[in-house]
């Protein structure tokens, strides 16, 4: 199995025993050197509860993917050659406003948790759209399929940065709406008992009044929820909030109370060395999106000196400003535009294959306060089972299969996925479950 122990070092170890107690969570690892390991297997193999994984095969960490648009995944890889401002108008709200239609929702939704879980994303935080039903079929559908999810109803009510037929009617609105879907989704929780939280969503900065800006920060408080948003993504974003509030972005969320040690703010391509302070006093996370970057982002964000300006940072796929449910293809992106602030100067930039694995499983559960992202007893029991594809001609020692495995996986090779110890994804046919 493969685990992060640090920013920089993963560890990598051969014939272990993961012991699952009833609730999901990991009871015990147990190593070919310990001394009941013996014992331990050959009694779970009687009780025909041993999961065996094959030569070649690895187990890893399920990832958390920490900025997905939900309703964004039928335009997954269209029109990114257009500026954000336009695509937002031309393409997104369009497309976000379709899902009034709930049979649209079911399918969309329904496709998109199929293919993260088999991506082996095992913990998503979403926006939905504007509208609270469709917000509840995506909840329902990651009860049903077994993803873990955190879920936002976006908030967007200004008249000059959104369009009539998608937005808000008022602040009272976003606001009660809002509150609306908490309640629901707690119900929902209760109901079913599916790992589900609500997220306070206001949109971006842009697309709020103040109005709505300071009740979503009240919510936040009242209710004590994870807040999502937006921040300092782009050039024109970033001058937003100069223009409008004389103020950095980060200012802004900061003055409504939304920059909370519960937040994640997606991008931050453009923070400076202050914003990052304020994002490391307030304690709120960074959601690295690179492969989105590379289209909308104006620039590369610094996630080494986040890191060490004790930022907390994970990685999101920005379904679909980024084109790829894949968090593998997302840890590529980030090592690839960390090289290119290298080239640019920055020596001390490039993220390493350890450093990435990093981000994708303790960074993603860090940010959301889950126990997870590790195979360690008392973490819950997300795991993926990864084959490698050219373990027969290729080098064996660990930390080779470990970078090959981060460069080559794709949802082909993932075998197997568990959420909470529930199998949600499988390859192998009923007997290997
Ligand atoms: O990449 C992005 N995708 C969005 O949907 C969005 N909305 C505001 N800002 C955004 N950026």
């Amino acid at each position: 199995m493969i685990t992060s122990a640090t920013f920089d070092k993963a560890d990598f170890t051969p014939d272990v025993l993961i012991c699952v107690d009833q609730s999901g969570i990991i009871d015990r690892v147990i190593s070919a050197t310990d001394s009941d390991y013996q014992s331990v297997k050959q009694t779970a193999k009687n009780q025909d509860i041993l999961h065996s994984v094959k030569k070649g095969s690895y187990i890893l960490p399920g990832f958390t993917d920490l900025h997905i648009h939900a309703p964004q995944w039928p335009q997954a890889g269209l029109a990114l050659d257009k500026p954000l401002y336009e695509w937002l108008n031309t393409y997104t709200f369009p497309l976000e406003s379709k899902f009034k239609d709930l049979t649209f929702a079911k399918k969309v939704y329904h496709s998109l948790i199929t293919e993260l879980l088999a991506n082996g994303t095992t913990t998503g935080l979403f926006f939905g759209t504007v509208d609270t039903e469709s917000n509840l079929v995506l909840a329902k559908i990651c009860a049903q399929l077994g993803q873990r999810a955190f879920i936002g109803k976006v908030a967007m009510d200004n008249p000059k940065q959104t369009p009539t037929y998608y937005r808000d009617d008022s602040s009272a609105t976003a606001i009660n709406e809002t509150e609306n879907f908490i309640k629901a989704i707690f119900s929902l929780q209760k109901e079913t008992g599916a790992e589900l939280t609500p997220v306070v969503t206001p949109r971006f900065v842009p697309s709020c009044t103040a109005e709505t800006l300071t009740g979503l920060g009240q919510l936040a408080k009242k209710y004590n929820l994870p807040i999502q948003s937006h921040c300092s993504e782009s050039n024109w974003e970033d001058q937003y909030a100069l223009d409008n509030f004389q103020k950095r972005d980060s200012q802004v969320l900061d003055q409504f109370g939304l920059l909370t040690d519960k937040a994640v703010m997606a991008h931050g391509t453009k923070l400076t060395d202050d914003d990052l302070n304020l994002f490391n006093h307030r304690q709120t996370a960074l959601a690295h999106c690179p492969i989105s970057n590379v289209y909308f982002g104006n620039g590369i964000a610094r996630i080494k000196k986040a890191h060490h300006s004790q930022v907390k940072v994970g990685l999101g796929t920005d379904i679909s400003g980024g084109f790829s449910p894949s968090i593998y293809r997302n840890m590529q992106q980030a090592i690839m535009s960390s090289q290119m602030l290298v080239d640019l100067k920055d020596q001390s930039a490039r993220l390493t294959t350890d450093n990435v694995f990093y981000l994708a499983t303790i960074g993603g559960a860090k940010a959301l306060h889950l126990n997870s992202g590790q195979i360690r007893s008392g973490y819950k029991a997300d795991l993926q089972i990864v084959s490698d594809k050219y373990f027969n001609i290729s080098i064996k020692q660990p930390h080779a299969i470990f970078e090959r495995l981060i460069y080559h996986t794709t949802k082909e090779d993932i075998q197997q996925v568990y959420v909470s110890g529930k199998l949600v994804h499988n390859k192998l046919g009923e007997n290997n479950g």
